[in-house]
């Protein structure tokens, strides 16, 4: 079995209970308070911030144009084309983009940010390959799961998200496992074991993150900014 199969295999229980998410089920049954989309798109916002400068930091990593072309178009991905599924949210939410942008990270964001970071930081490609495969690889999954449950018409909520999530191929994820599994066959199953570590716990965070926006998770003790 690849070793990208072999994580998929011990990640599934977390999987699982990200599709049983209480946010991802509102997602399919159209049924979202307001607090709560617009709780996810303002940390949602910052979480897509630092995961471009992750592939900054993976980029200045590279040893080759090809691993460097890879991260580059996932930079412009980002840009571009993630803010779809964001302004959808936010048009359900009855709000604009621009209002949720520039907040404070909340604890799961914060702990999920500083885990890829600092894998970065301390890794090479394939440790920020498995640290970052769960973002990719989880949407993919419950966009695909969604559309075939759902088949959303476009008078559903949140057509457009599940579409865009769910209607392309796995795309990046097949792209990064391959480079992993390819990458995975000079490691030793201590290194590998280590790249299992921080794949399971980006699954975690994942869950976390539905977690954080579901129940508008926030830090105990509010400071209130000085005047
Ligand atoms: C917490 C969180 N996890 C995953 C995604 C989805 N996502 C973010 S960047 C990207 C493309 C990777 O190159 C994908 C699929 C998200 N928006 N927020």
């Amino acid at each position: 079995m690849s070793f990208s199969k072999q994580l998929r295999q011990e990640a599934d229980s977390i999987f699982e209970a990200i599709f049983a998410h209480p946010f991802v089920r509102g997602i399919a049954n159209g049924d979202l308070q307001a607090e709560q989309l617009i709780h996810y798109v303002k940390q949602d916002f910052e979480y897509l911030n630092s995961f471009m400068q992750i592939y900054g930091t993976a980029i200045s990593k590279c040893d080759n144009r090809k691993d460097m072309q890879m991260f580059n178009e996932q930079i412009s991905f980002v840009l571009h084309s993630e803010i779809h599924p964001h302004n959808n949210f936010c048009e359900v939410a009855g709000v604009t983009y621009e209002q949720l942008q520039g907040f404070p990270l909340s604890p799961s964001a914060h702990h999920y940010i500083r885990h890829m970071l600092t894998v970065a930081q301390s890794g090479g490609i394939p440790d920020i390959l498995a640290v970052l495969l769960p973002c990719p690889w989880t949407y993919a999954e419950i966009g695909k799961r969604l559309l075939e449950e759902v088949k959303p018409d476009s008078s559903h909520p949140f057509h457009d998200w599940i579409r865009f999530y769910g209607g392309g191929s796995m795309g990046i994820t097949d792209t990064f496992c391959e480079r992993l599994d390819e990458l995975a066959e000079s490691l030793s199953e201590q290194q590998k074991q280590k790249l299992t570590e921080y794949f399971l716990i980006s699954c975690h965070m994942e869950y976390k993150f539905w977690d954080m926006a579901y129940t508008l998770e926030d830090w105990p003790v509010k400071i209130e900014a000085k005047a």
